[in-house]
């Protein structure tokens, strides 16, 4: 026998449920039910693709088994079971992304209030045993396995395992009950009555037998399966939190039904709260498929996009062999069709979210929006869809988001584009010289300022027949015939400081011009319309990409009084001193945006300089 420790992680989750004040400790049995379950659904699968594998398929079940006298509870499946690498991996430690952030919330939470209600968020798994056991006994074999394995722990900083040679196949776990205590809300968990209220309530759809005294007392019916009008909410709500690990109900659920040449039905669901694992590189998709009412696979790519991973649920097809791979299922026309129309719905359902449940709209954009635009990049056929259900901050509110729509609305009288700037912060766009003529002129901006935003903008060419334009790229054309014709007037007075100027400036600019931006500030530097911006050249630096120099445009503001001295200066034939103007001005510029300077010493230096000259 070996005695192991608990990984650091997996000790302070366990600590946690022993001294667990959750008042919904009935929840243990769930997660029991729940593991066993999946244990069956893999094996089933297994025993599909390895036809040699020694298993016994005919009567896949869970039992649940109580004694009083001894004070255990026992769930068993004969499901896939784990070997004794399993065992150590899995038990012993928690490889589950966002289990590290869940604890740092739950600690400064308990900080705060001294409540721990935010176990109820997270699915917590085998180790919710130790909310209700003082001692947990596991006993297990894996068709591979020549051995079982049993292994044992007080939930304390560790755990004992051993080598079975009779195990049978599949999984048991025995729970050493704490004493029942009516005070701590602790319930006699060895009473049938308990138990069957229990698995009815939390279990009932799981698709295998689970039995109590030789009786089965789950109704196993597919919710998909059920008669809209005969599913209540918190059974959807429960079947949610079984597939998705999410505590929260859904905010909203989707039901699809397809008859004819290829049936199918699809029972989906839009979350309240973000997965912990939306942004994570191996973050998961949520939707799993059977073949009439078989498991079949778990986070099935080829049902949803990546941009709508956040969307959890089942998909049942009636016509799909129980072989089905993921090489037949990416080739198989009738299920990219199927794609196609479940994406449609969930985006259809967004949308009409945002007209009906416009708060329960707002909570969703919140929490999966950037992901949903991922979609503007890698969706082209749902593009205007996609747009339309998406929200952005702009000018036009302080706290609020706008739809494009809502924007288009707003648009003044000859206004030709949706303008837009990227930016790190809204406080680095609002601030930034670039916005002024917009803002004099009384347009509205969207200020875009997730990492996705700077790349879907430039390949989205347009949304209500209104291109996109950035408000820090290109020409922007905001002038009257009059002001243009004032404006070439002025181009001519400045010619000659604006060439010199580039030949100073030649190592960071491709160009200087006036502007038709500026209407306080000296000066900008503005792209060219196909320039990337700075924040994506920082990107894909950080990434390791090597990208040559891009030279952007010095725009300068000929109303300035700073412009105007340049250019007395200049005729004046002022060479020397000018040129250390010209740095100063370029570099504040950057600054203005909040950007960086190409040599932040030496601009400081030639400030020093200047400021030293007042005295
Ligand atoms: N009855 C069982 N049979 C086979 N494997 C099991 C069984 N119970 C647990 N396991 C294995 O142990 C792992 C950890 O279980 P645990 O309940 O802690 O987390 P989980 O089920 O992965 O996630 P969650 O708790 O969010 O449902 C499972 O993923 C599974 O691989």
């Amino acid at each position: 026998m070996e005695t192991l420790e608990f990984q650091s992680e997996a000790r302070q989750l366990l600590q946690l449920m022993i001294h667990s004040i959750y008042s919904n400790k009935d929840t243990f049995l769930r997660e029991l039910v729940s593991n066993a379950s999946d244990a069956l659904d893999k094996l089933r699968l297994e025993s599909f693709r390895d036809k040699d594998m020694q298993v016994d398929t005919d009567d896949l079940h869970i039992v649940v088994e109580s004694d009083p006298s001894e004070r255990t509870l026992t769930v068993r499946d004969n499901g896939i079971g784990m070997t004794r690498e399993d065992v150590v991996r899995l038990i012993g430690t928690i490889a589950k992304s966002g289990t590290a952030e869940f604890l740092k919330q739950l600690k400064e939470q308990q900080s705060a209030s001294g409540s721990s209600d935010l176990i109820g968020q997270f699915g917590i798994g085998f180790y919710s045993s130790f909310m209700v056991a003082d001692k947990v006994t596991l006993v297990t074999k894996h068709p591979h396995a020549e051995k079982g394995v049993r292994w044992e722990s007080t939930g304390e900083a560790t755990y004992t395992i051993d080598d079975v040679d009779d195990a049978p196949q599949g999984t048991s776990v025995t729970l050493h009950l704490k004493p029942s205590d009516d005070e701590d809300k602790l319930p006699d968990y060895t009473e049938p009555a308990k138990i069957r209220e229990i698995v009815k309530r939390y279990s009932d759809f799981i698709t295998w037998p689970v039995r109590l005294g030789g009786e089965d007392i789950n109704s196993r019916k597919a919710l998909w399966a059920r008669p809209a009008s005969e599913v209540t909410e918190e059974e959807y709500a429960e079947f949610y939190r079984h597939i998705s690990h999410d505590w929260n109900a859904p905010l909203e659920t989707i039901r699809m039904q397809a008859e004819g040449t290829f049936e199918y039905q699809a029972l989906l669901f839009l979350p309240a709260q973000a997965p912990l694992d939306l942004f994570m590189r191996d973050g998961k998709r949520g939707v799993q498929l059977y073949v009439k009412r078989v498991f079949i696979m778990d986070d099935c790519a080829e049902l949803m996009p990546e941009y709508l991973r956040f969307v959890k649920g089942v998909v049942d097809a009636a016509d799909l062999s129980l072989n089905v791979s993921r090489e037949i299922l990416q080739q198989d026309r009738q299920i990219q069709l199927m794609r196609r129309r479940l994406v449609k719905k969930v985006l259809s359902s967004i949308k009409s979210l945002q007209s009906s449940r416009p708060d329960d709209y707002r909570k969703l954009w919140g929490e999966v929006g950037a992901a949903l635009k991922e979609g503007l990049l890698s969706d082209h056929d749902n593009r205007d869809a996609i747009l339309e259900v998406c929200s952005f901050a702009s000018t036009h509110s302080d706290s609020e988001l706008t739809t494009l729509a809502a924007y288009v609305s707003r648009m003044k009288e000859g206004q030709e584009h949706i303008y837009y700037m990227t930016g790190d912060s809204r406080v680095a766009v609002e601030n930034s010289p670039h916005l002024e003529a917009l803002r004099a002129k009384g347009y509205e901006v969207l200020i875009l300022t997730d990492t996705i935003d700077e790349m879907w903008v430039d390949s989205v060419p347009a949304f209500d027949g209104k291109s996109f334009q950035s408000v820090a790229k290109g020409q922007v054309d905001l002038e009257t015939e009059e002001e243009k014709s004032a404006a070439a007037a002025k181009a001519e007075e400045f010619a000659a400081l604006l060439e010199w100027m580039k030949g100073v400036l030649e190592a960071e600019v491709k160009e200087v011009r006036l502007s038709s931006r500026l209407t306080t500030s000296p000066a900008c530097v503005v792209g060219d319309s196909y320039d990337i911006t700075p924040t994506l050249e920082k990107m894909y630096k950080a990434m390791g990409q090597e990208l040559p120099k891009i030279k952007r445009i010095l725009e300068l503001n000929p109303s300035h009084p700073l412009v105007e001295g340049l250019r007395t200066a200049f005729e004046g034939g002022e060479r020397e001193s000018l040129t250390d103007a010209v740095e100063l001005v370029h570099g504040l510029a950057l600054l203005a945006e909040g950007g960086e300077l190409g040599d932040p010493s030496r601009f400081v230096k030639l400030v020093a300089d200047r400021v030293q000259r007042t005295f």
